[in-house]
């Protein structure tokens, strides 16, 4: 049988209502002992790393996920990380920047109701992301609702439903089948040697572009080296905020552009605004999620 480490961090599987609403009380433990079942799809070890409503969690606790995977990585055939599903992407993006190349399955999940509860996701969600750090796979995936999902483009389009995710700029890389088969159609490749990145630069600022965004909102940003802006279609910088953006990369802030749509990315070269921006100096990051840029950025990779 397959060795995986269950790595518990809380979020809505590990909930339990309260008097102030629901909040991560259950431990990995308790998640395993609500789900006999998982002892039938490999041989599960707990490591209670933090019991979090994935919104408290910083830089800083992903990073110990990342530890937690990295020096068991010769212990176990594979990891799953229960984790909260609102800002599962982000850590799923920042995972498969930091455990670059890594040869074991890394897989998110999570639920959008507690373990125990009743109709809740969470008995499927963990038995198959258990399925999946089973398989013979490699790189970082969030497995929710039998969607098999590369992290760098894992993106929570829903806040209440049980289909919560999509793939954003990538197909999935597989299903898992009512039978609880693992299909992987477009498995991540395994590429070069593992390698940790120890030291991110968490000091990167996103801006959402909106019609009326005003000149002067970029003066506060000059004291920040990185700047992702998220741009309308296919990318550009407005005229009347040219100034106020020249002035910025001046300073030598470096100014990123990421798309406000979720499908296609930037392209610099079809639109007169978009030669502009690039004559300017920003610089273009094609189709990636806002968790993706912001995680590559953080990784110093761009
Ligand atoms: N469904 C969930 O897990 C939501 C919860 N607020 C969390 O992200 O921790």
């Amino acid at each position: 049988m397959k060795k995986v480490l269950l790595i518990a961090t809380g979020g809505t599987i590990a909930c339990r209502e309260t008097a102030n609403g629901l909040s991560p009380t259950l431990t990995g433990g308790a998640l395993v002992r609500l789900l006999p079942a998982l002892e039938t799809v490999c041989a599960v070890t707990v490591c209670e790393l933090m019991r979090l409503d994935s919104t408290d969690l910083t830089a800083a606790d992903r990073m110990q996920m990342a530890r937690a995977v990295w020096e068991n990585r010769g212990r176990y055939d594979g990891f799953v990380i229960a984790h909260g599903t609102d800002t599962l992407s982000y850590t799923a993006a920042l995972l498969h920047h930091v455990l670059r190349n890594i040869d074991r399955p890394v897989v998110l999940t999570g639920s959008m109701l507690p373990m125990g509860a009743p109709g809740s996701d969470a008995p499927r969600n963990l038995l198959d992301a258990c399925r999946v750090a089973a398989a013979d796979c490699v790189g970082v995936l969030a497995v929710l609702h039998g969607k098999i999902i590369h992290g760098p483009h894992a993106a929570k389009r829903h806040s209440l439903e049980a289909d919560a995710f999509t793939s954003v700029g990538a197909p999935l890389a597989g299903v898992i089948d009512r039978a609880g088969c693992v299909r992987l159609a477009h498995p991540p490749k395994r590429d070069g040697t593992p390698r940790f990145v120890r030291d991110i630069d968490t000091d990167v600022l996103l801006v959402k572009l909106t019609p009326d965004l005003p000149p002067s909102f970029f003066n506060v940003l000059h004291r920040y080296p990185r700047v992702v802006v998220e741009a309308f279609g296919a990318g550009g910088i407005p005229r009347r905020l040219e100034d106020a953006v020249r002035s910025l990369l001046r300073s030598g802030t470096r100014v990123y552009l990421i798309s406000q749509c979720a499908e296609g990315g930037v392209d610099l070269h079809k639109y007169e605004v978009g030669r502009r921006a690039e004559a300017m100096g920003v610089i273009p990051l094609g189709s990636r999620t806002t968790e993706d840029a912001l995680a590559a950025i953080q990784c110093r990779e761009l």
